[in-house]
């Protein structure tokens, strides 16, 4: 608003802003003069509007060249590392020791008072802190997985760079730059305040508050409009940053809200769904489909799934990679990642029947009665605190304890998922116990609320094989102990001949076939189950090279045929 007006000064202002009338000096705002007049009797709204081009001009210049070097240098220093690194950090060191206002005072004496001069060494010495910034932001990605990919794929660094990292890092360095326009404002004023800016009568900001400052005693209003202005376009650049930051970055991280256009009749199929689900079933699931973007872009992830969840039963959700399995068990817990949500689908949860897209009652259901353990289970601990603090805040959300007890209730836990010295590991941290543990952790903290349902995805995959079969022999121990059901999500037939009771086999997001696992052994329905079952490692004689799925598929079709 504030460069808007600027921009329109010649229309929006009513004076010249030079035009002086000694007959009407120091006047408080009226209809006529806006903000007053000041000590020559010239209109301070004229005055202020007009100072408004040459001071963001200088804004420009000052984020043109700190865009260029700050974002480049931290960009460079954080993705080559080494003696690029410590070049740049030798640069920054040194800007940081420079005396800023003392050479802006040298620049201005050499270059005439030039503002362009001013601003670029301001850009240049500026450059130090938006530079350190993002280069602590690029070291934090630059060895993720996707980098490293698109290095082995043979990308340059230079669109590694641009393509992958700066668009990581676009959060800080909007954040930055709202910060250097802010600065870039008050050095202007300064510059101008000192009288080293452009030369009197012409209006800029700085000009007004020394007059301002100068009749301070007998007229204070006049700091007002030259102060209030400088201010307001300060937090305007801050407030600017952090929307511009929020839309740039942090848009796609918020969950939709927007309901998707419903594949299915909720209400009708509340009602009528459930008929067919056996007597005993904990949990029942119809035509729960999740879908990703929106109009004609909207893509399905999740086609209309339906299954019933049996008391001490163990599901296994069996498929691979992509077919939808941890979607299904995230969509019930209410946890979908951005980007996904629900467009359809009820559940049956002890006889109450709710409907799926509304995300509040499905939330209500977590940590109550359903409940989750991950894949990588230390990453699902908080590294700053010990396992039996985050036990007992879990345990304190569900019911009335004092500390004491609760510390009580986390070692029992402990104790329950067969951990030996509980009260010694408790006072440990995330990083003192080994993966096997972490998961034990991770269930007893699922144990906590006493769930109906546990979700189970992938637990033991990241494990080596004599904890997998530990943590497998707990599950199913806990199980028959909790009187709780199980959804298994794995792509191991090993894992599902284990531990599953009954298998769901999904396949780009669709259900084909769910069967006791005696069955889908034995007698698979589905050429895509007898497929996935001839690709299993465990059924292969040593050295046999196994079919890939599409190659059994294929096969089956032409033997069809
Ligand atoms: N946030 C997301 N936005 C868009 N699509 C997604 C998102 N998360 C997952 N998908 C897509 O949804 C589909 C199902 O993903 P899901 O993670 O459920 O598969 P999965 O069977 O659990 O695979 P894996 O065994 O590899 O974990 C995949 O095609 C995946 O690319």
């Amino acid at each position: 608003m504030v460069l808007g007006l600027g921009l329109a000064a010649n229309h929006v202002a009513q004076f010249d802003p030079l035009d002086q009338d000694l007959l009407a000096v120091k006047q408080l705002p009226s209809a006529e003069h806006w903000l007053g007049t000041d000590t020559l009797g010239r209109d301070v709204a004229s005055r202020v509007l007009h100072g408004v081009t040459p001071t963001f001009i200088g804004v420009l210049q000052a984020l043109l060249v700190v865009s260029a070097l700050g974002v480049g240098m931290g960009l460079a220093a954080g993705y080559f590392g080494g003696r690029t690194d410590a070049f740049v950090g030798q640069l920054t060191n040194l800007f940081q020791a420079l005396p800023m206002i003392v050479i802006a005072l040298a620049v201005l004496t050499v270059f005439h008072r030039s503002m362009l001069a001013a601003m670029v060494t301001f850009g240049i010495i500026g450059s130090a802190g938006p530079a350190r910034v993002i280069r602590s932001a690029t070291l934090a990605i630059r060895n993720e997985l996707y980098i490293e990919a698109a290095r082995i794929s043979g990308l340059s660094d230079i669109s590694i760079l641009f393509r992958h990292v700066l668009p990581r890092v676009v959060g800080p360095v909007i954040v930055q730059l709202s910060l250097i326009a802010a600065i870039a404002v008050i050095v202007q004023t300064g510059i101008s305040f000192l009288g080293l800016g452009v030369p009197p009568p012409a209006p800029t900001w700085g000009g007004g508050i020394f007059e301002a400052a100068a009749s301070l005693n007998d007229f204070p209003w006049l700091l007002v409009p030259s102060g209030g202005v400088v201010a307001l376009t300060i937090l305007a650049f801050g407030l600017l940053g952090d929307a511009l930051r929020d839309t740039a970055v942090e848009a796609w991280s918020r969950p939709v809200h927007r309901k998707a256009t419903r594949l299915v009749d909720n209400a009708g199929l509340a009602a009528g769904a459930f008929g067919q689900a056996p007597g005993n079933a904990v949990l029942s699931v119809r035509a729960l489909s999740i879908v990703t973007g929106e109009g004609a872009q909207q893509r399905t992830l999740v086609d209309r799934v339906d299954f019933d969840l049996l008391a001490g039963e163990t599901l296994g959700l069996v498929g691979e990679s992509g077919s939808g399995k941890t979607l299904t068990s995230l969509a019930l817990m209410g946890l979908l990642p951005p980007g996904t949500r629900i467009a359809s689908g009820a559940l049956r949860l002890a006889g109450q029947v709710i409907d799926l897209t509304d995300e509040e009652r499905l939330r209500s259901l977590r940590g109550q009665d359903f409940a989750m353990i991950f894949q990588e289970p230390m990453a699902a601990l908080d590294p700053c605190f010990t396992i039996g603090h985050q036990l007992a805040e879990v345990i304190r959300c569900h019911a009335r304890l004092d500390g004491r007890q609760a510390r009580e209730r986390a070692i029992a836990l402990l104790r329950q998922v067969k951990i030996q010295n509980a009260e010694e590991v408790a006072k440990r941290y995330p990083h003192q116990i080994s993966g096997g543990m972490a998961q034990r952790v991770g269930i007893a903290r699922a144990l906590a609320p006493h769930p109906k349902v546990l979700f189970a995805d992938e637990p033991t995959t990241a494990l080596d094989v004599t904890v997998q079969a530990d943590i497998l022999e707990l599950l199913r121990t806990l199980k028959e102990e909790h009187g709780m059901a199980v959804v298994f999500v794995t792509h191991d037939w090993g894992v599902v001949a284990d531990i599953c009771d009954r298998a769901m086999v999904l396949f780009r997001g669709r259900m084909l076939e769910t069967a006791d696992v005696i069955d889908i052994f034995d007698r698979p329905q589905h050429p895509y189950t007898q497929a996935l079952l001839r690709a299993n490692p465990h059924n292969a004689p040593p050295g046999q090279v196994l079919p890939t799925v599409d190659e059994t598929l294929a096969r089956m079709a032409q033997e069809a045929a």
